[in-house]
């Protein structure tokens, strides 16, 4: 990546669905932890309601993601008056309800064979804290070529990776991409696919954390 090496990147576990998941962050002292919001087809969406609930378990310096599809304006407002600390966005963006809002956002770039980075008015561009570099389709555990990161230019901002990272895959991605973050998901899942697997994250930390 132009502009960089961070070999021990800060960690977010995505798609948290329990108390048990969000006290297995704290335990691994883990740094943002995600929720998917609003979208239904993914086997770990919650509702604001239920998020609330389980963030009660996280610590106060573990950083809150609202992971959303194409949010509504009146979507990215509930995210904001839940108190979420980032808003993750994949799909479309709605320029109307993010020009009102002071969240900072994650801006999703679904990989397949090369990054294509979008350009946004400076206005928007200032509310960007980072972007997430993520697979195709995401949550599905698919990976893509890390290299591609290669050419990205950071402009100060995070630069997250995700898309079927796991304990045996996260220490060479982070030394092909160097990401500020490293995002997982179905790598850290029990085998049922619902709920955090305490080995798996374990297993997860130990490889990014080079213990
Ligand atoms: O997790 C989902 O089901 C999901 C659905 C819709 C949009 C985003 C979603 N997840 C986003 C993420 O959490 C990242 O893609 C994820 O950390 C990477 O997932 P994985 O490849 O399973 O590790």
């Amino acid at each position: 990546m132009a502009g960089g090496v961070n070999l021990e990147p800060q960690i977010k576990i995505c798609g948290l669905v329990n108390d048990e998941d969000a006290r297995l962050l704290v335990k691994y002292k883990i740094q943002y932890a995600g929720f998917v919001l609003f979208y239904p087809k993914s086997k770990r969406c919650v509702s604001i309601d239920q998020a609330r609930e389980i963030m009660k378990n996280l610590s106060p310096e573990i950083k809150t993601v609202a992971v959303t599809v194409s949010p509504a304006k009146s979507q990215i407002e509930e995210i904001e008056r839940a108190g979420f600390d980032l808003i993750q966005i994949h799909g479309t963006m709605d320029m109307e309800g993010l020009e009102h809002s002071s969240i900072p956002i994650l801006r999703a770039v679904n990989v397949d064979t090369q990054i294509q980075m979008e350009k946004f008015t400076k206005h928007i561009e200032d509310k960007i804290s980072g972007y997430v570099f993520d697979g195709k389709n995401p949550g599905n555990g698919e990976k893509f070529d890390w290299a591609l990161l290669d050419t990205i230019v950071k402009h100060n901002k995070k630069i997250m990776l995700a898309g079927g990272l796991n304990a045996d895959n996260v220490r060479r991605a982070i030394e092909t991409a160097s990401p500020d973050i490293v995002d997982v998901s179905s790598g850290v899942e029990k085998d049922c696919g619902i709920g955090k697997e305490e080995s798996k994250i374990k297993a997860f930390v130990k490889a990014v954390r080079n213990q």
